[in-house]
C-alpha cells in the first residue's frame, strides 16, 4: 500500500488531522454540519452526554449521544471551499489508517446531514419553513477538481439547467449531484423538497445587489422559473453541491436540509431566523436519533 505524504495528510502535535484538530476516535459514523461554529452548541445542548468538545479555527466539533446514537456535529464555516476540508479531513478520519498513512481496505461510509439556512426562490416557500434539497446545483467550482459520475437522471437536469439557464461566460461551470434516497426518505413530513442552488457568494452569486453591479442581473427570474420533469429550484445557500459532490466521490450519505430564512420572490427576512433554526434542528435531531 502507498503511503501518503506528510505534505498531503497533514497531521498535528496530537497526530490529529491539521484543520478539525480530530482523531478517529472522536469522531461518531453520524455527523451533522452547520455553517456557524455557535450552532454546534445548539445542537449539542439536545445531547444526552457530550464526550468531546474540540475547537480549531473555525471547525468545532462536539460528539455525543441521543439515547444509542453517537453523533458528532461539526462546523463548517461558509462555503464550498470550506467543504473541500472539511470533508477531506472526515473522510481520512474513517477511511485512512493514520499510523500507516495508508487507505483502509474496506471503506466506510458515514451519514452526513447539513442543518444550515437558506433563501428561498419560490413565493409558496416561507420564511421560517425547511427545505430538504433533493439535489445540489453548484455554481461554485469545487466538484469540477474531482473526477466523478452522474446519474444518467443527473446528467439530463444539468443538460436541461445549461440550455435554459444562461450565465455570463466565465462566471460558472454548473455541476449537479443528488441526496442520498437512503436519508431523504427519513425526511418527508413537514419539508419541501426540491433542486438547491449552491452559490460561490452571498451577493451578485445570489443576485443581491448593494453597491456592486450584476453581471448575471436575470440569475432569480431564471432560477425560479426553471423545471425539468417535476423538479423545481427552491432555494440557494453555499455549501450544499459541495456536500453532495464530495458525499459522491468518497461514497458517504449526504443530505442537506434548511431553514428558509429569506424569501427572494416576496422579498422578505424572517424575524427570528434563530428560532427557525432552533425549530429544524429540534424537529431533525428527532429524526437522526432514530436513523437505522
Ligand atoms: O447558516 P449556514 O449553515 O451557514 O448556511 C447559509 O448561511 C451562510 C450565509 O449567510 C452560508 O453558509 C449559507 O449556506
Ligand atoms: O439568502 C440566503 C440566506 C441564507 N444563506 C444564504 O446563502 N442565502
Amino acid at each position: 500500500m502507498e503511503q501518503i505524504a506528510e505534505s498531503e495528510l497533514i497531521l498535528n502535535s496530537r497526530g490529529a488531522l491539521y484543520h478539525l484538530d480530530l482523531l478517529p476516535e472522536e469522531l461518531a459514523s453520524t455527523i451533522i454540519t452547520v455553517g456557524d461554529p455557535e450552532r454546534v452548541r445548539t445542537v449539542s445542548k439536545h445531547f444526552d452526554k457530550v464526550e468531546l468538545l474540540r475547537q480549531h479555527r473555525e471547525f468545532v466539533t462536539h460528539t455525543g449521544y441521543i439515547g444509542n446514537k453517537r453523533i458528532s456535529v461539526v462546523s463548517t464555516g461558509i462555503g464550498t471551499d470550506n467543504i473541500d476540508i472539511v470533508f477531506n479531513e472526515l473522510d481520512a478520519l474513517a477511511n485512512i489508517d493514520l499510523a500507516t498513512r495508508t487507505i483502509k481496505a474496506n471503506p466506510v461510509s458515514l451519514d452526513i446531514i447539513r442543518l444550515g439556512t437558506s433563501g428561498s426562490l419560490q413565493a409558496d416557500i416561507p420564511v421560517d419553513s425547511f427545505v430538504v434539497s433533493t439535489h445540489g446545483l453548484g455554481l461554485d467550482n469545487l466538484l469540477p477538481f474531482y473526477v466523478y459520475e452522474n446519474t444518467q437522471e443527473e446528467g439530463n437536469l444539468l443538460e436541461a439547467f445549461n440550455t435554459d439557464v444562461a450565465l455570463v461566460e466565465g462566471s460558472a461551470n454548473p455541476y449537479l449531484v443528488s441526496a442520498s434516497e437512503k436519508l431523504a426518505a427519513e425526511f418527508t413530513n413537514g419539508f419541501f423538497k426540491g433542486i438547491t442552488v449552491t452559490c460561490p457568494g452571498f451577493y451578485a452569486p445570489q443576485g443581491r445587489v448593494l453597491r456592486g453591479a450584476l453581471a448575471n442581473p436575470q440569475l432569480i427570474d431564471d432560477l425560479t422559473t426553471f423545471g425539468y420533469d417535476n423538479h423545481r429550484i427552491t432555494n440557494f445557500e453555499m455549501e450544499t453541491s459541495g456536500i453532495y459532490g464530495m458525499g459522491r466521490v468518497f461514497g458517504h450519505h449526504c443530505l442537506s436540509i434548511s431553514a428558509i430564512v429569506a424569501n427572494r420572490i416576496a422579498k422578505e427576512f424572517s424575524k427570528d431566523g434563530a428560532a427557525a433554526v432552533e425549530r429544524l434542528i429540534d424537529h431533525a435531531l428527532r429524526v437522526i436519533a432514530v436513523l437505522p
